[in-house]
């Protein structure tokens, strides 16, 4: 019987961050602090006679939109030399500082490594999503962290630079209003020295700082868009923690209230933290 996998593999919602520049991209990555989250991507891998993807994305509104083609994904399964039907699913919509593209690859490999015996461990799959994402640009510390789950804080940049994750029954909230070209962003050596200058120098204890170092990064890196200041000025006379999606056109919030507050500016959309990385499905 022709075999299939299903693999799911949470988002992550990063606070702040500084590039850090190896000789490889399994040395290169970034130091910083990001919340792994319980929405992300489920992949379908199946064997088939030629490579094809197939994306079921979500616009900011939550209306489904079909993408054909992932370059990440393809030079993904062309690196082992097999051949297969992706189908994937993101919750949350791509290119918004949601880390799709982590989940997306981290899904998929887990997904291909059973259907195909690749032999691969877990943190295998780990080090070649993050090196496939660093080569893209299309992220440096996503895959770390959501190797795992909880409120990651990476102190060293690849995937062995986790130095804590927490695991606070927090509410989380997100409101986003689209993307923001990963690439353009990380691969701009004005912007990094920008973000490199902002980089809070105190390692959070608790989801309550690492807010605070996040807001205040974001603050101080000059990449808030203007269209989410109103956002975080509501936040902030509420008394809710907040900070923008890095990088997205987006706000994420914590606690009770913070649904209420963002959905006066959009589809508030409700998180939690996920409290484990990438996992094979039940078919
Ligand atoms: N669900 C998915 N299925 C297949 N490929 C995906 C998926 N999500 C993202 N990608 C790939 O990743 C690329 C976008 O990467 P990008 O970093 O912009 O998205 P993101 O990870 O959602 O954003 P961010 O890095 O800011 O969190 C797409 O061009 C596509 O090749
Ligand atoms: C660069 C980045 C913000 C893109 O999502 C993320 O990969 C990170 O925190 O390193």
């Amino acid at each position: 019987m022709e075999r299939t996998a299903v693999a799911f593999a949470p988002g992550h919602i990063s606070g702040y961050f500084q590039r850090i520049d190896g000789d490889t991209p399994r040395t290169t990555g970034s130091c910083g602090a990001g919340l792994v989250i319980n929405r992300g991507v489920t992949a379908t891998v199946r064997p088939a006679d030629r490579i094809s993807v197939v994306i079921t994305d979500h616009l900011p509104t939550g209306d489904p939109l079909i993408r054909y083609g992932s370059g990440l994904i393809e030079e993904l399964l062309g690196s082992f030399g097999i051949s297969a039907a992706v189908e994937t699913v993101a919750d949350l919509p791509i290119g918004a500082g949601f880390g799709m593209s982590a989940a997306a690859i981290l899904a998929t490999l887990t997904a291909a490594n059973a259907v195909f015996d690749l032999g691969l461990t877990e943190c295998g799959i780990a080090e070649r999503a993050h090196m496939l994402e660093v080569s893209h640009n299309t992220g440096l510390g996503d895959v770390a962290a959501a190797a795992g789950g909880g409120l990651a804080v990476r102190t060293a940049p690849g995937i062995t630079g986790v130095a804590t994750r927490m695991f606070p029954d927090a509410d989380l909230c997100t409101v986003t209003f689209g993307s923001i070209f990963t690439p353009d962003i990380i691969s701009s050596p004005e912007q990094m020295r920008k973000v490199s200058a902002a980089f809070p120098d105190r390692t959070p204890a608790n989801l309550t700082e690492f807010m605070q170092n996040s807001r205040e990064f974001a603050e101080a890196s000059g990449l808030i868009p203007r269209e989410i200041r109103p956002v975080l000025a509501a936040c902030d006379d509420a008394g809710i923690p907040a900070s923008m999606t890095m990088l997205g056109c987006g706000v994420f919030a914590t606690g009770r209230d913070a649904h209420e507050i963002l959905a006066g500016f959009g589809r508030a959309i409700p998180l939690k933290l996920c409290p484990h990385g990438p996992t094979l499905m039940e078919m």
